[in-house]
């Protein structure tokens, strides 16, 4: 049998409720786009798989619930992920200045990054 992937990322989605995750999530694994706010309900997860010079990747993306009951939940999630996007809703001002609360919950469990040094520009 083939080998379904090379390289495996896990990222995660992290941001107030309500300010997109899972619609940006849809958009890029099955270039879908859902009206509707269903919350999620603690973490969810989608993947997607792509050639990138000759080298099959697998991106697994854990959406997390941004409503704050879930993250006893949602923050057990943080140190298995080797990349957070912290989303914010552009017409919310309230949900871009909590973008600071959510990374500092994030250095509150992660250790520093190890690609620190191989970032390119
Ligand atoms: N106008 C507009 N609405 C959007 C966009 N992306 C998402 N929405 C709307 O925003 C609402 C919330 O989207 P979700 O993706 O469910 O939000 P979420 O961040 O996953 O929310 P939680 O699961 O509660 O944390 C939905 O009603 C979407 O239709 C966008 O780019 N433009």
């Amino acid at each position: 049998m083939a080998k379904q992937y090379d390289v495996l990322f896990r990222l995660l989605l992290l941001g107030d409720s309500g300010v997109g995750k899972t619609c940006l999530l849809c958009r890029f694994t099955d270039n879908e786009f859902h009206p509707s706010h269903i919350s999620t309900i603690g973490v969810d997860f989608k993947m997607k798989t792509l050639m990138i010079d000759g080298v099959k990747v697998r991106i697994q993306i854990w959406d997390t619930a941004g409503q704050e009951r879930y993250q006893t939940i949602t923050k057990q999630y943080y140190r298995r992920a080797q990349g957070i996007f912290l989303v914010y809703d552009i017409t919310s001002e309230r949900s871009f200045q909590h973008i600071m609360k959510w990374a500092s919950d994030v250095d509150e469990v992660s250790s520093n990054c190890s690609f620190e040094m191989n970032r390119r520009p």
